[in-house]
């Protein structure tokens, strides 16, 4: 059955100006998402992850990032299909926190330290679906329950520091989910979390999500979370999409030296510990992703790749179908 994507990203390019010139930290970037479906961004630092959710939330540091060129739709609550690159500041305000709502690593990002946490979760019930108050403060007591909160009514009164760091995560998706969006932007929503509290919140996010029917974007540099948590995965390398498809196909053979680089630095169970006993650092691919203002020509990961040939370093491959969902840009991807 066809189901028509919440968000359809196609083409698009994100430009910084460094140095007084426009550099594109994303392009060529397509992706959908539909309802109830988890697609994960992953990649090292710089990929251009958080950069490729900013500009879907109008998030971009003002005067300084700006989206160039390509659309993206976006279906909310109303079932009114909008290109979000063409809304104003005031129609990207009506919908994040609504429509669209993010999750972000530090919970105190999003948390004043000043207001109650029932104050800050009943605030956007208040402003985007005009409940009262009464009404918004009984509702966060039911969504601080909602995300395993013991005790709602007594947290609901507390201030974020009087949380533990995995409560705090909890009460921002709490808030998150407020206004039951479409989309869930998760940026790296567990990286500051110890392992245990990770898995929990992990766990939280797919029953939340299996309940509600939303779909979540799922920002990672992990591929074990990926693994987890999502049903389709974008690899990003120096602001390209270089694989995608979905997580078993991929995992079970991936066609991107890049992808193959990220998998092979994922310790297995019991690895990372022994190989810290024997102090040896965990595997990691040799080298460090380009600058931006000098990117390579051709394939830019061809300087790290074992497999690249000369033929890399000519043309940016295109995007090929390597499989049922998936693709690849290596011109090798049937070697590697
Ligand atoms: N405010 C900014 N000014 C100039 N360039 C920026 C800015 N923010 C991001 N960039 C550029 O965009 C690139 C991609 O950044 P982005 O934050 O999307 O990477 P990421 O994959 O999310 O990494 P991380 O996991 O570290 O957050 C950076 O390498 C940088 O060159």
């Amino acid at each position: 059955m066809h189901v028509t994507p919440i968000l359809d990203i196609s083409g698009l390019k994100t430009v910084f100006r460094i140095g007084g010139r426009p550099v594109a930290a994303v392009q060529d970037l397509n992706l959908t998402i539909k309802p109830g479906e988890t697609l994960a961004l992953v990649g090292e630092s710089g990929s251009g992850k958080s950069v490729t959710s900013l500009s879907v939330m109008g998030l971009l540091p003002r005067g300084m990032g700006q989206v160039a060129e390509g659309s993206i739709l976006f279906r909310g609550k109303t079932g009114q299909t909008q290109d979000l690159t063409q809304l104003d500041a005031e129609g990207m305000r009506q919908i994040r926190g609504n429509d669209i709502a993010m999750v972000f690593q530090e919970p105190m990002t999003s948390l004043n330290p000043v207001y109650t946490i029932g104050e800050q979760i009943a605030e956007p019930m208040r402003i985007h679906l005009g409940r009262s108050h009464k009404d918004a403060a009984a509702a966060a007591i039911k969504l601080l329950a909602d995300v395993g909160i013991p005790d709602p009514e007594r947290r609901a009164d507390q201030y974020p520091h009087e949380l533990s760091g995995g409560m705090r995560q909890r009460a921002t998706i709490a808030m998150a989910l407020a206004c039951d969006p479409v989309l869930l932007i998760a940026d790296e929503p567990t990286t500051a979390l110890d392992v245990t509290i990770q898995a929990q919140i992990l766990d939280l996010l797919q029953k939340l999500q299996a309940d509600r029917g939303m779909g979540i974007l799922f920002v990672t540099h992990n591929l074990g979370i990926v693994a987890e948590i999502a049903d389709r995965v974008a690899v990003m390398y120096a602001g390209r999409i270089v694989e995608t498809g979905m997580v078993a196909e991929v995992f079970a053979h991936p066609r991107h030296p890049y992808t193959i680089g990220l998998m092979r630095s994922i310790p297995k169970l019991g690895e990372a510990t022994a190989l810290k006993l024997q102090g040896t650092p965990l595997p990691t691919i040799p080298g460090s992703v380009p600058s931006l203002v000098q990117l390579p020509n051709g394939c830019s990961f061809a300087p790290r790749c074992l497999y690249s040939i000369d033929a890399c370093r000519v043309d940016v491959p295109p995007l090929y179908e390597t499989g049922n969902s998936q693709k690849s840009r290596c011109i090798r991807w049937k070697e590697v």
